[in-house]
């Protein structure tokens, strides 16, 4: 058991998706695994395991922003040896073309959060997913004719911002799409040598302030549910 996670060694699988929403965790388990099992709900942050298609998969909320996945992550590496760890998250589209329910593959996470400077001082560390989940999950996503895009988007610590044009400098800069943990995601899996990506489903547009109702984003999470147990 760890301070935030009361499970024994063993009860957690090798392969964990991480959605911020613990309900959304609990879905994903009663939905998609065979033979769920809850193992924590401490703070409520619900985490259960089971089975997908023969293999042992874990799927533990997170909780919004960098300190609540930081502490979630460490836990699951540092104490239940998790080695693959697939965040399954919303995000809100800061460019034109990447509308609602669109799915976007991170490939590296710009970040207005201070952790790395800490780590690193005044150095910047560059965030990335690891390449072969990466590659395994555009394969996927070919062969189930999902449509996805990839490339750089922002971990925020700020969802209501000030200034409603803040978004545009990071457009600019070809920022896909902005949403509060994959950041620290990609750096502690970095730290600790273990595999991670980030799977977001558009829930809403900075650009457009479309935004997508509840039942709209549970028919498309499905699909970057979908993807994301194949990777497994
Ligand atoms: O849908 P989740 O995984 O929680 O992700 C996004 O939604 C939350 C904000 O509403 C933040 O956690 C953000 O990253
Ligand atoms: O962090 C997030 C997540 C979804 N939509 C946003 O605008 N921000």
């Amino acid at each position: 058991m760890s301070i935030h996670i009361d499970a024994l060694k063993g009860d957690i699988a090798e392969a964990v998706l991480l959605p911020g929403d613990p309900l959304r965790a609990q879905w994903i388990a009663t939905t998609f695994l065979e033979n769920p099992k809850l193992y924590n709900d401490v703070r409520g942050m619900l985490g259960y395991t089971g089975y997908y298609k023969g293999k042992r998969v874990s799927v533990q909320g997170t909780g919004m922003g960098v300190p609540s996945i930081s502490i979630y992550t460490n836990e699951l590496i540092r104490e239940f040896g998790v080695k693959k760890l697939i965040r399954v998250g919303s995000a809100g589209s800061y460019q034109p073309y990447v509308k609602i329910r669109d799915i976007i593959l991170a490939m590296s996470a710009s970040t207005n959060s201070s952790i790395n400077r800490f780590t690193f001082e005044s150095e910047d560390f560059a965030p990335t997913a690891d390449f072969n989940l990466f590659m395994n999950a555009v394969n996927i996503a070919k062969d189930k004719k999902i449509p996805i895009q990839a490339g750089n988007i922002l971990t925020s610590d700020i969802f209501y911002h000030e200034n409603p044009d803040y978004y545009k400098k990071w457009a600019k800069y070809g920022i896909l799409c902005v949403e509060m943990e994959t950041a620290a995601l990609y750096t502690i899996a970095a730290r600790y040598n273990v595999q991670a990506l980030s799977i977001l489903t558009i829930s809403d547009s900075l650009v457009s302030k479309e935004k997508t109702t509840s039942e709209e984003r549970e028919s498309t999470f499905k699909e970057m549910i979908d993807i994301a147990l194949e990777l497994v």
